[in-house]
């Protein structure tokens, strides 16, 4: 394999825009992928996957090169060599040794941090939280590519005419033993133009987070709110199982997300669906006693799933995962209120963290114990296979 240089040059403009403008590395790979409407699809995938692997091992390349903060190009030198891609005689890569790097990675590997690469406070924490064994093979799993994965909207179509459909356009997928609804593809590819997904016949959504709706146990002609639905993800799932019937009121602090989650509402065909934006207390106060079930997909670290966000490990700090935790405490606490006696919740996270997860709702139940109710959770583990994902249903007295 060769490197060229205009490749080069587009994944080093991405690293500095993902470390330097702190913008998320999805967003910076489509938008740089536009500037060049030449690139085939090979060039594309190098782009992508390239980016993404460099973001994720950037602590471990950094180490190996020896290379100064913000030197990308070395990061990509230092890539190239893991690879056995032969470095090109380029300014850019002057002062990297084929052979130091060599010795440098044998070297590294043998220091879980570095081998992992994972900045050390979180280390420390994933360690104190999960125990060293579990952590280890979290975090290994943590670093490997994420499936795509997708969820057939059974409001049109099944999963079996789903596959059929796309196996006509050469797109392969597996059906999921545990995800009736779920496909996985076999090749990772970009399936947004395909006239299945314009059409609505599915989304793309983790077979993990596919475990959310379900764990919930709506039904038809039920009354749900989704208090923290952003664009949507569950909620489209939630209005499948309820094959369209009932109400769903999808609510979020942010009024951009539930605008897109009324464009992807109207693809999927759902129809009984409102929109709420939370403007005070008082949105969440006038939808007392109301709700049959209540998801609490509530703010979280995101520690589930860095396989398809790398950066997220370097954009995270201590001080934000306190505070999201006060967040998730705050949101369980008032908002299940929202609940008619009788009715269920669902608080469910994309963290592994015990402390956002069952800590989270031990500490609920001892404190309002003569309201709720605990039913049960499950986790969902990264080295499983899919996304870190946590859920517990909890029952209003
Ligand atoms: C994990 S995300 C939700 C993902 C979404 N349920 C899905 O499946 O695509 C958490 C959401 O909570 C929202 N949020 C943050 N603070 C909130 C609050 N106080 N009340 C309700 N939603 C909040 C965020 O804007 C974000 O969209």
């Amino acid at each position: 394999m060769k490197l060229y240089v205009n490749l080069a040059r587009a994944v080093v403009q991405a690293l500095e825009m993902i470390f330097e403008n702190d913008k998320y590395a999805d967003k910076v790979i489509e938008k740089v992928l536009k500037q060049n409407p030449k690139w085939g699809a090979r060039d594309r995938r190098f782009i992508a996957e390239t980016t993404y692997d460099i973001v994720r091992w950037y602590r471990f390349l950094q180490n190996i090169t020896e290379a100064e903060e913000g030197d990308y190009w070395k990061l990509l030198g230092g890539w190239c060599v893991l690879h056995n891609i032969p470095l090109p005689d380029w300014d850019e890569f002057k002062g990297l040794n084929e052979k130091r790097i060599h010795e440098r990675d044998m070297k590294m590997r043998a220091i879980r941090r570095f081998r992992e690469s994972i900045p050390d406070w979180l280390d420390s924490l994933g360690e104190t939280e999960l125990g060293e064994r579990r952590w280890e093979e979290e975090l290994k799993a943590l670093n490997e590519e994420a499936y795509v994965v997708l969820r057939a909207n059974t409001l049109k179509i099944s999963a079996e005419d789903l596959q059929r459909e796309l196996a006509d356009s050469d797109i392969e997928t597996d059906l999921l033993e545990d995800f009736p609804e779920g496909l996985v593809l076999a090749e990772r590819q970009n399936v947004f133009r395909h006239p299945a997904f314009k059409e609505g016949f599915f989304e793309v959504q983790d077979a993990a987070s596919q475990f959310i709706a379900p764990f919930l146990r709506v039904e038809p002609g039920m009354r749900v709110i989704d208090a923290c639905a952003g664009a949507g993800g569950k909620t489209l799932h939630l209005a499948a199982l309820m094959k369209n019937k009932g109400r769903i009121i999808a609510m979020d602090v942010e009024a951009w997300k539930l605008e897109e989650l009324q464009k992807r509402a109207r693809r999927a065909g759902v129809s009984n669906l409102e929109t709420r934006f939370i403007e005070s207390s008082k949105t969440i106060k006038r939808l007392d006693n109301s709700a049959d079930r209540l998801l609490l997909d509530v703010p979280c670290s995101g520690l589930g799933v860095l396989k398809r966000n790398p950066d997220a490990k370097w954009k995270l700090s201590p001080q934000f995962i306190d505070e999201v935790k006060t967040l998730q405490l705050h949101i369980l606490e008032d908002y299940g209120t929202m609940l008619k006696p009788g009715g269920m919740m669902v608080y469910s996270t994309c963290s592994i963290l015990p402390s956002e997860n069952e800590k989270q709702v031990e500490a609920f139940i001892t404190k309002h114990g003569d309201k709720y109710e605990f039913v049960e959770q499950k986790h969902s583990w990264p080295s499983e296979g899919f996304d870190g994902f946590y859920m517990a249903l909890i029952k209003k007295k």
